[in-house]
């Protein structure tokens, strides 16, 4: 079975944008456990866009206290700042179940690539080396996508890494495109390759209703999916004819 870990960084943009408590990250995140999600993923960003370190806190002990799987993601090379203790520091406090690294850049709008794991290699190990002394299991953001001939992605494994989570942003995009096929040969390979190298498979990246059923049926043996953008606009979605309802009675008018 696949599992999924719903992440939870669009209920702190919404509660960012007004500056108050609400949306509650951390009541969300309990609804996401109510509704039997299998963890809970955030991606804090130095720019603290979105999450911030001290939802990283009440989110790790929400997730202990539930006995869920807890994945922090992040950059583990983006210095601290004000306000972003850095990735490794938080990974420290709170002993994520599973920390996931990524290589993004602070002007990324969002994470669009996965490492290159000849080149960063070098970079990786040790850091994949002090995540496990903090009993993390450790997973490396990874393009699937690329020509096979060139993808380094069974390479993983030479940096300690026990899972890749494939990035799955081109698998969307093909598919919203109509042109699956391709795709999902790239990536059904890139998952085999990484498998026979003893690498577990996470995917995640613009998955939604409509396209993870093709992906898992094509993709073996994915263990989880992380699942945040889509899900909170779906979730709107679904909920907002009910919402309305309740105003419309609570003014008399239904
Ligand atoms: C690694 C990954 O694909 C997700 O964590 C995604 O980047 C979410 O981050 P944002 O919510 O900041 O877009
Ligand atoms: N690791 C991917 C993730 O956590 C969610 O990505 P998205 O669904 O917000 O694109």
């Amino acid at each position: 079975m696949t599992v999924l870990s719903v992440n939870v960084n669009k209920i702190a943009v919404l509660r960012n944008s007004r500056g108050g408590r609400e949306p509650d990250v951390v009541a969300a995140a309990r609804a996401c456990l109510d509704a039997g999600a299998h963890g809970i993923t955030v991606h804090p960003r130095p720019d603290a866009r979105h999450i911030r370190a001290d939802d990283v806190y009440a989110l790790a002990e929400l997730t202990r206290a539930r006995g869920v799987e807890f994945n922090l993601e992040g950059n583990p090379f983006a210095p601290p700042r004000p306000g972003y203790p850095g990735f490794l520091a938080l990974c420290e406090r709170t002993r994520p179940a599973q920390a996931t690294l990524v290589p993004d850049g602070d002007a990324q709008l969002t994470s669009d690539h996965g490492f290159d794991f000849v080149k960063d290699a070098v970079q990786l190990r040790p850091l994949v080396t002090q995540l496990k002394g903090m009993g993390c299991r450790v997973s490396l953001f990874a393009d699937a996508h690329g020509d096979p001939a060139t993808c380094t992605i069974a390479r993983a494994s030479d940096c300690g890494a026990d899972r890749v989570e494939l990035f799955t942003g081109p698998w969307a995009e093909a598919f919203a495109q109509g042109e699956p096929e391709r795709m999902l040969e790239r990536f059904a390979g890139a998952a085999m390759r990484a498998q026979a190298a003893g690498l577990g498979v996470n995917a995640g990246h613009d998955l939604n209703q409509e396209n993870l059923q093709a992906f898992l049926a094509a993709v073996p043996g994915v263990l989880e999916v992380s699942i945040g953008h889509a899900l909170v606009a779906e979730a709107l979605y679904a909920g907002l004819s009910t919402t309305v309802s309740r105003y419309l009675r609570l003014l008399g008018d239904g």
